[in-house]
C-alpha cells in the first residue's frame, strides 16, 4: 500500500508551504516527461524494428520483476491524442519525450532505411502539442538501441554507434527540427553505462561473469567507461552538426543527467571524501566532460587505465556541448568511505568511488521519510544542493529538472481508488516545488521542470509493478487514463483547474 505521508512521519505542508505558480516566473515552464519503450508500445507495429528492450524483456523474463514487457505499454502509440489532452487539461506548459531509434530506423542505420510511419507517428504528437500550446522537448535517446546494432557490433560498445547516433540524430533534426527547438541528446548516460553494462539490470543486461546479471559475458569494470567514451563522442558529434546546420536562431540542444544527491556520512574528512568521489561518479563522470573536456580526476586515480582519453579534436567539440542541462532528481544517499585498499578490489565499475551509498545515517535513520518504491527516500534538501553545486562549481548553466517522482508499489495489491488519491506523490511533488523555489532565489539558473512520469507506465525491471505516474493507466481496461490528486493539484497550480463559482467558471477555457 501507498505509505500515507502523515504515517511516514511527515507533517503536512502548512497552507502557506505549498508552491503556488506566481513563485515561479512566468516563462518558467511546468511540464511532464515519459519515454518511448515505456509508454508507446505497438513494438513491431508499421515497420518498427527491435529495441535490445524488446529483446531483453522476451528473452530474459526473468529479470523484470513481473515478467512483463513493453509490447502494450500505456499503449500511447494509438492513444497519444489522449496524453495531449491530459496534458492540456493540467495546463502543462512543455511535454518532455522520447523518440524510439528503431521506429525511425528499424535496422539502426539510416542505409537500413527510414520507417516513414514512425516519422509520421511522432509528427502528429508534435503537431497535436504544438497545436495545444505544449512545448515538445525530446530526448533523442532513452534506452532502447536497436537491436539491430547490438547484434551487427555489440551497439554502444563500439565506436561505431557514434556515425549511427549521429545520423539518427540528423533523421530527427531533419524530420522535426523546425517544429521542435529543444533537444536532449541522451538520458540518463550514467545510468545506462553503469546499469546497463556494470549491474547489468537494465537491456543489454552485461556484467561480469560472477556478477549477477542476464548476460555474464560482459565487464563490469572496463564496458561501462567504453560505452561512456563512445556515448559522449556521440554527443559532441551531434551537437556540433546541430549547432552547424538545424539550430537556427532559437534551437537548444543539452542532455540530461541522473544525480543523486550525495551527503557525507559522517563529518570526517574520509567522508567527505567519499561523497566528492561519489559526486564525481554520478554528475562528473558525463558533466566533467562536456564542461571542461576530460573526465574528473577522482576517477582518474581510482579507475587509472580504465578511463579512456579524448582527442584534442575530441575535446574541442566536447567542451560547452549544451545550452543546458537536465537535472533528473529523485533522492539521495549517504556516502561512506571505502578504504582503498587491495582487500576491497572493484567489482563494479560504481566500486571506483570507493563509497558506499547508505540510506541510513550513522544514528540508523534514514535520510528522509520513505515513498513507494524501495530507492526513494525524500530528501528534497538533496536537490538544493546539487542545484548550488551546478551554480557554484560548474558555471550556472541553464537547467530544466527534466524527471522528479516517485513510484507506488502494485503488485496487484494497490486498489485503483487508493492509487488515484496519491498523496505522498502530491507531498513529495511540492516539497521538491517549494526546494526548487528556494534554489532559484539563491541563484540557480532553472527555467523548468517535469515530473516523471506522465503516465504510469513500463518500470523497466521493476515492470508494472511501480507506478510513476501522475496519471493512473488502467492496462486492465484499455489503457484508460485517470487523473491522480497530484495531477489534479497540478491543474489547480497551473490555473487549468476550471473553477467554478455561482456556476461561473473563473479560468480562462
Ligand atoms: O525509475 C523511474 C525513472 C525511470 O522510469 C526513467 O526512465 C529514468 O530516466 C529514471 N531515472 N531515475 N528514475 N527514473
Amino acid at each position: 500500500q501507498t505509505i500515507s505521508s502523515e504515517s511516514a512521519g511527515i507533517h503536512r505542508l502548512s497552507p502557506w508551504e505549498i508552491p503556488r505558480r506566481d513563485w515561479f516566473p512566468p516563462s518558467f515552464l511546468f511540464g511532464a516527461a515519459t519515454s518511448a519503450y515505456q509508454i508507446e508500445g505497438a513494438w513491431n507495429e508499421d515497420g518498427k524494428g527491435p529495441s535490445t528492450w524488446d529483446h531483453f524483456c522476451h528473452n530474459f523474463p526473468e529479470w523484470i520483476v513481473d515478467r512483463s514487457n513493453g509490447d502494450v505499454a500505456a499503449d500511447s502509440y494509438h492513444m497519444y491524442a489522449e496524453d495531449v489532452r491530459l496534458l492540456k487539461e493540467m495546463g502543462m506548459d512543455a511535454y518532455r519525450f522520447s523518440i524510439s531509434w528503431p521506429r525511425i530506423l528499424p535496422k539502426g542505420t539510416l542505409a537500413g532505411g527510414i520507417n516513414e510511419k514512425g516519422v509520421e507517428y511522432y509528427n502528429k504528437l508534435i503537431d497535436l502539442l504544438l497545436e495545444n500550446g505544449i512545448e515538445p522537448y525530446i530526448t533523442i535517446f532513452h534506452w532502447d538501441t536497436p537491436q539491430a546494432l547490438v547484434d551487427a557490433y555489440g551497439g554502444f560498445l563500439d565506436e561505431r554507434i557514434i556515425k549511427d547516433y549521429t545520423d539518427f540524430a540528423k533523421v530527427c533534426f531533419e524530420k522535426f527540427g523546425k517544429k521542435v527547438k529543444n533537444w536532449l541528446t541522451f538520458n540518463e548516460p550514467e545510468t545506462f553505462c553503469s546499469v546497463s553494462y556494470g549491474t547489468g539490470v537494465l537491456a543489454p543486461g552485461r556484467c561480469s561473469p560472477g556478477v549477477s546479471c542476464a548476460v555474464p559475458t560482459g565487464n563490469s569494470l572496463s564496458e561501462p567507461y567504453i560505452v561512456a567514451h563512445n556515448l559522449l563522442r556521440a554527443h559532441a558529434e551531434t551537437v556540433d552538426i546541430y549547432n552547424k546546420y538545424h539550430k537556427g536562431a532559437d534551437g537548444r540542444i543539452g542532455l540530461a543527467l541522473n544525480v543523486f544527491g550525495r551527503v557525507p556520512y559522517t563529518n570526517t574528512f574520509l567522508d567527505q571524501q567519499a561523497q566528492e568521489r561519489s559526486m564525481d561518479k554520478c554528475l562528473g563522470w558525463f558533466l566533467e566532460p562536456v564542461v571542461r573536456g576530460d573526465y574528473p580526476f577522482s576517477m582518474r586515480v581510482s579507475a587509472r587505465d580504465r578511463v579512456p582519453y579524448f582527442k584534442e579534436k575530441e575535446q574541442e567539440k566536447l567542451v560547452g556541448s549544451y545550452d543546458m542541462i537536465g537535472i533528473n532528481y529523485y533522492t539521495s544517499t549517504f556516502s561512506k568511505h571505502i578504504d582503498l585498499s587491495p582487500n576491497n578490489s572493484p567489482v563494479l565499475n560504481t566500486d571506483d568511488a570507493y563509497a558506499s551509498q547508505e540510506t541510513k545515517g550513522p544514528d540508523g535513520n534514514a535520510i528522509g521519510p520513505p515513498t513507494g518504491n524501495a530507492w526513494i527516500n525524500m530528501y528534497p534538501k538533496g536537490l538544493h544542493d546539487i542545484l548550488m553545486t551546478m551554480k557554484n562549481k560548474y558555471g550556472n548553466p541553464p537547467m530544466y529538472i527534466t524527471e522528479n517522482g516517485m513510484g507506488d508499489i502494485d503488485k496487484g495489491d494497490l486498489p485503483k481508488p487508493v492509487a488515484l488519491e496519491d498523496h505522498t506523490r502530491l507531498d513529495y511533488i511540492q516539497r521538491h516545488l517549494s526546494v526548487l523555489k528556494q534554489s532559484i532565489d539563491l541563484g540557480a539558473d532553472v527555467r523548468g521542470y517535469f515530473a516523471w512520469s506522465l503516465l504510469d507506465n513500463f518500470e523497466w525491471s521493476s515492470g508494472y509493478t511501480e507506478r510513476f505516474g501522475i496519471v493512473y493507466v488502467d492496462r486492465e481496461n484499455g489503457c484508460e487514463r485517470t487523473m491522480k490528486r497530484s495531477a489534479r493539484w497540478l491543474q489547480e497550480f497551473n490555473g487549468a483547474a476550471k473553477k467554478v463559482e455561482n456556476n461561473k467558471i473563473l479560468t480562462p477555457a
